[in-house]
């Protein structure tokens, strides 16, 4: 387990208006994850490469990009070569995903593999292999500011075991619903990286929120 709670604010709970500000007001971050959509793998449309670019010239805080896209065989390497830190993309998405990984980290990026909460782990442990993230999804990708799925906390438990145990190398990453209540849960399963958008985004000082939140995942470890 990593040696202190990672927060990840999503910028997707952001005034897009002043990303700049606003990756500003979380310098503790660990990661700032930005939600790359198509509006055809989820129904909704947000950012893509030109803003990754720009976005890396606005802060230090390693990006972590999660691409809710079609084709991530076709456009994932695109944002490691943007000096994003950590690249994930959908296993319900990628045509050859270990193909991808190799890529993304040839091309300098730590490989992310995420799953929708509907989506085994057990089918992937192989593939996963190849991979420095998990990221499970606790809402259905799309939108932010939905209710966390205490559902997909096996799947966290079942991947802690598997790294705790040196099958697997990964970060566990948990992404949807994270806040004050729920995000002592998926501390106490195994989470390595905590996603939040909207619990640190809509506080009145985004900064201290995040520090609340590492905070409570501390504590419940
Ligand atoms: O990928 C997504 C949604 O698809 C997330 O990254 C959301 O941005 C998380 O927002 P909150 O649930 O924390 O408000």
């Amino acid at each position: 387990m990593v040696h202190q709670p990672m927060i990840a604010p999503s910028i997707l709970s952001a005034d897009f208006a002043r990303l700049a500000d606003e990756a500003a007001a979380v310098t503790g971050a660990d990661w700032l994850h930005v939600d790359v959509m198509d509006a055809h793998f989820v129904p909704n449309l947000t950012i893509g490469l030109p803003v990754v670019k720009a976005l890396r010239g606005a802060t230090d805080i390693p990006l972590d990009c999660h691409l809710m896209i079609e084709d991530p065989d076709r456009w994932a390497t695109g944002y490691a070569e943007a000096g994003a830190h950590n690249v994930t993309v959908h296993v319900e998405a990628a045509k050859d995903p270990v193909r991808l990984a190799k890529d993304l980290r040839a091309a300098g990026a730590r490989a992310g593999l995420s799953l929708k909460p509907g989506t085994p782990l057990e089918p992937h442990l192989d593939v996963l292999k190849h991979y420095d993230t998990l990221l499970v999804m606790s809402v259905e990708p799309g939108f932010g500011g939905q209710r966390f799925m205490a559902e997909v906390l096996d799947k966290v438990r079942t991947a802690r075991r598997l790294v705790d145990t040196g099958h697997l190398r990964l970060v566990v990453e948990i992404d949807g619903g994270i806040n004050a209540d729920t995000i002592g849960q998926a501390a106490e399963a195994g989470v390595d990286c905590f996603v939040a958008g909207s619990a640190i985004y809509d506080a009145a000082d985004p900064g201290a929120a995040l520090e609340r939140l590492r905070e409570r995942a501390a504590r419940a470890r």
